[in-house]
């Protein structure tokens, strides 16, 4: 709890001015509540027994005001206190969304997406409420408490203290509570990201589940992490309406204590009726805040949960620093020296050396699994060596800021990405939109034709998953974002595996002409689209076996020459 406030206490001071007219609200209503307790002493004691007239107009206007001070005062904590926790909330959830961004590609892969997407909403949204309205409920209860202790104290302290006792008696089983629900909450919310997570499976996979029939053990296996959730949320709600039944109990037996002290003493003329009822109002307004405190602070436990999962993703940073030199120069050359790649201590890559130089293309070719993606990773620094040096220029690329390095990189990979916006917006993607560059890459990547056939041309709306696209019309358009971006280094990795044989070869030729001024890696399983590569690299096991053009490694290389024969049997 400490620690909560700590953490979120410096967000508050953006907020000075509507926290001050917050607290004037909380004040007005926990004075009003207090107010029209005490307002009961005068109306026995003046109007009911003295029969003082003049009182009988002023109390019910003074009540009305009472009430009034009470409602309102809430309106306006309400308001601002909302306010504040949404604002503090919008920040957190966009920090948030920012650091994770900044991870490592293998975090990524290592966590499921829907676990991340249940952090960033559901778990700030538990936060939500704890740092708006029940840390402004918190605050107003405990003012409310404090006025009310003030009025039962200053009508009579001998039975205040038998009323108050049970105060202190009730922090220990409510602790107990506490704790009880910080570890629901938190299997609650751990539940709540397995069905989030579960749910994204589902509805990515779609086609293999619709294709394998597997809806009914989809369906199967969701209901088993729904009834956990069920059993966790109602094992809280039983924790948490505890908090009642002990409260009540311990106030009724404080409550009787008085009755008899209090009764005994106004019996014996020690106390005025109105003194005596105005304590019992008091005392009895004062169980429902205690009671609502408590509850609160159970309801606390959920945020506390809640923030020590968002700050263990805070607390992991990237693995693949930064460097500081901004890469602005020509890249003529990239190098690489004994380069080895582990994945968790299984190497992927062993020992490569490599030159490629400017206007050249580099083709890596061999059997899957044999490190050729792993390769083009290093050099976008997806990942990170784990020996030897990757260098542009004979500089290290660790040395360049990630950034600039990776603006001057496009890269195509197996899997084609499409952002739920328009042709341009995905062409032009992280650039400024022009018009007459997209239709030109457009043009470039044979996409055009059908572009220009949709019904708002490049102005079209994609969906996420390019599901109105074909397998190759997508490979075109994830091109055509290569291109647009005319960067030195140009990376392809499978990029044309979807297209037919022609239209291959029309991009690959196109590719050759604009790729005179770049660096260019090609990975393709198919041979003939890396015929005309400079150089061709052939990977088995994580080891570059052969090297050197089409004709050379044909005569040479025996692993070529397997592949070769493999692809024209
Ligand atoms: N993120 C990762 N984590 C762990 N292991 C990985 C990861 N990526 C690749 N590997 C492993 O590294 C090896 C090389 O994989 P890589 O993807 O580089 O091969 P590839 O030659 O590109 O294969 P393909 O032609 O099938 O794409 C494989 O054994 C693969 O299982």
């Amino acid at each position: 709890m400490k620690q909560f406030l700590k953490q979120y206490i410096p967000y508050y001071k953006d907020y000075k001015l509507k926290f001050f007219y917050a607290f004037i609200g909380m004040a007005l209503a926990a004075g009003g509540t207090a107010g029209s307790a005490y307002v009961v002493k005068p109306l026995l004691d003046e109007i009911f027994i003295a029969k003082d007239l003049d009182l009988l107009y002023t109390i019910p206007a003074l009540v009305i005001l009472l009430y009034f001070a009470k409602g309102f005062g809430k309106y306006i904590q309400s308001y601002y206190i909302s306010y504040i926790g949404q604002d503090i909330i919008r920040k957190i959830r966009d920090k948030l969304l920012g650091h994770t961004l900044t991870l490592d590609i293998d975090f990524f892969q290592k966590k499921q997406g829907g676990e991340l997407i249940s952090r960033i909403t559901n778990d700030i949204n538990k936060i939500q409420s704890a740092v708006s309205s029940q840390i402004a409920e918190l605050i107003r209860e405990s003012l409310t408490i404090f006025a009310l202790i003030f009025v039962v104290i200053y009508q009579s302290p001998e039975l205040a203290f038998y009323g108050l006792v049970i105060m202190p008696i009730a922090v220990i089983p409510l602790s107990r509570l506490a704790k009880k629900m910080k570890k629901l909450s938190y299997a609650s919310q751990e539940s709540i990201s397995d069905i989030t997570s579960h749910l994204s499976e589902i509805f990515n996979n779609i086609e293999i589940i619709k294709a394998n029939s597997t809806e009914k053990t989809e369906t199967d296996k969701f209901q088993k992490h729904n009834k956990k959730y069920f059993d966790i949320s109602i094992k809280s709600v039983k924790t948490n309406e505890l908090v009642s039944p002990i409260m009540e109990t311990l106030g009724a037996l404080a409550i009787a204590t008085v009755i008899v002290l209090g009764g005994t003493k106004v019996i014996d003329g020690d106390l005025t009726v109105g003194e005596f009822f105005s304590f019992m109002t008091a005392l009895f307004m004062l169980y429902t805040p205690i009671k609502k405190l408590s509850s609160l602070y159970n309801k606390m436990q959920a945020a506390l949960a809640a923030n020590d999962r968002i700050n263990s993703l805070f607390d992991i940073k990237s693995n693949i620093p930064s460097g500081n030199e901004i890469l602005n120069e020509e890249i003529k050359k990239i190098t690489l020296e004994n380069v080895n790649l582990k994945y968790d201590d299984i190497p992927a890559l062993k020992n490569i050396n490599l030159e490629v130089n400017q206007g050249e293309t580099l083709a890596l070719v061999g059997d899957s699994g044999g490190g050729k993606s792993s390769l083009v990773n290093l050099i976008v620094r997806f990942y990170e060596t784990h020996s030897g040096e990757i260098k542009f220029n004979n500089k290290n690329i660790k040395g360049f800021d990630i950034k600039s390095l990776r603006d001057n990189i496009s890269i195509v990979t197996q899997r084609v990405y499409i952002f739920n916006d328009t042709v341009c917006a995905n062409i032009a993607y992280g650039q400024e939109i022009d018009e007459q560059r997209v239709i030109k890459a457009l043009k470039q990547s044979h996409a055009y034709d059908f572009i220009k056939d949709m019904e708002d041309g490049i102005y079209t709306k994609l969906d996420e998953f390019g599901t109105n696209l074909s397998g190759g019309q997508r490979q075109r358009i994830a091109i055509a974002r290569a291109l647009y971006k005319n960067p030195q280094i140009l990376i392809l990795d499978e990029a044309t595996s979807a297209l037919d044989n022609e239209s291959e070869s029309i991009i690959s030729e196109v590719i050759d002409e604009i790729s005179k001024d770049k660096i260019t890696f090609v990975i393709a399983h198919r041979l003939s689209t890396v015929k005309h590569a400079t150089n061709i690299a052939v990977f088995s096991k994580g080891k570059i076996v052969c090297i050197g053009n089409e004709s050379k490694l044909k005569e040479e290389c025996k692993e070529y020459k397997r592949l070769y024969n493999l692809a024209n049997f």
